[in-house]
């Protein structure tokens, strides 16, 4: 039985478990169960902390986790990224009252709030500069207002929370993060359960991502109708009753589709139709 680490809490937790049951895995009915049994799936769900995830999973003891790709990094376990998934976009960033800091040389000397010390240490080190870090479990953004650091560090995602508390982020952002899939460092890449599972939640990020596309256009356009609806690797044609008609089915980023609409019709294309993709395997 595959055994999985969910986020149990925060930002994670909500759209992780959405993900797996839109998957086709069953999913716990209340936020207090703390294991799962899925035995038709063979899979075993464990719901933590997302901050311990990476430990568990480095330690073997369960074989795959979703959790924040910042989260991987500051726990320093001994794990990998597997998949990204897309949500819980984020940036991870120094921030403290506007004009006290231009950089992240302006730190030497003083105390940086943050939850995530292990990020926090392993940037400044690399960065030969000594100042002091001060763990707080959240709401880091008032640290500075109740005089316990002079810079915080903290996730920025629309920057409410920093500008609520009067700060402005300064120098580069410290890294990027979303979540992930991790498994041990140097885990059997080919283990079937593994790829079966990575396999599912592909399908769930080509499904959310992509509609399906149909249309009618007449033959001599098809070669500038597919340059418009290329797919994924080639659109079907079919013959139509009508002759000098194709029918060309063929999936288009859900992003673009109303364009590529525009664009068809304009081209002489007809019966236009996007369909949604519930699942998929590529
Ligand atoms: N506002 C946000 N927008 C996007 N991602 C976020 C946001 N806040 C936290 N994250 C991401 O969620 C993960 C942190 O999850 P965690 O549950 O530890 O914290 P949280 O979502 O802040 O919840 P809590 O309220 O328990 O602190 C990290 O990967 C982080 O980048
Ligand atoms: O840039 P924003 O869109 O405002 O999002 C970022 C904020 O969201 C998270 O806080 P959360 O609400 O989880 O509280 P916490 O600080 O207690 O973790 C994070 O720690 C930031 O404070
Ligand atoms: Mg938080």
């Amino acid at each position: 039985m595959l055994r999985i680490a969910v986020p149990n809490k925060g930002s994670l937790s909500g759209p992780a478990s959405a993900m797996l049951h839109e998957a086709g895995y069953q999913q716990r009915k209340e936020s207090k169960e703390l294991v799962l049994v899925d035995p038709e799936n063979e899979v075993e769900f464990f719901y933590l902390r997302p901050k311990d995830i990476a430990i568990y999973v480095s330690a073997g003891r369960l074989d795959i986790g979703i959790t924040g790709q910042d989260l991987l990094v500051d726990s320093g376990a001994d794990a990998e990224v597997i998949l990204p998934l897309g949500f819980a976009r984020s940036t991870f960033r120094f921030a403290a009252k506007p004009g006290t800091a231009t950089g992240i040389e302006d730190l030497a000397g003083k105390t940086v709030a943050t939850s995530y010390e292990g990020i926090v240490a392993k940037h400044l080190a690399n960065s030969g500069v000594d100042a002091s870090v001060v763990h707080l479990d959240g709401a880091v953004e008032t640290a500075i207002e109740l005089g316990v650091a002079q810079v915080i560090a903290d996730v920025v995602e629309t920057g409410t929370s920093l500008r609520n508390a009067g700060l402005e982020v300064f120098g580069e952002p410290i890294m990027k993060s979303e979540a992930v899939v991790i498994r041990r460092t140097g885990a059997d890449g080919d283990d079937p359960k593994v790829q079966q599972f990575l396999r599912r939640l592909q399908g769930v990020l080509v499904a959310r991502s992509y509609v399906m596309m149909d249309y009618d256009c007449r033959a001599e356009h098809l070669e500038r109708a597919v340059a418009l609806t290329p797919g994924l690797e080639s659109p079907t044609i079919s013959p139509l009753h009508n002759e000098g008609w194709v029918a060309v089915r063929s999936m288009v980023p859900a992003k673009e589709a109303q364009r590529v609409m525009d664009d068809l019709y304009a081209l002489g294309a007809r019966a236009i139709l996007t369909t949604a993709i519930h699942a998929c395997r590529l």
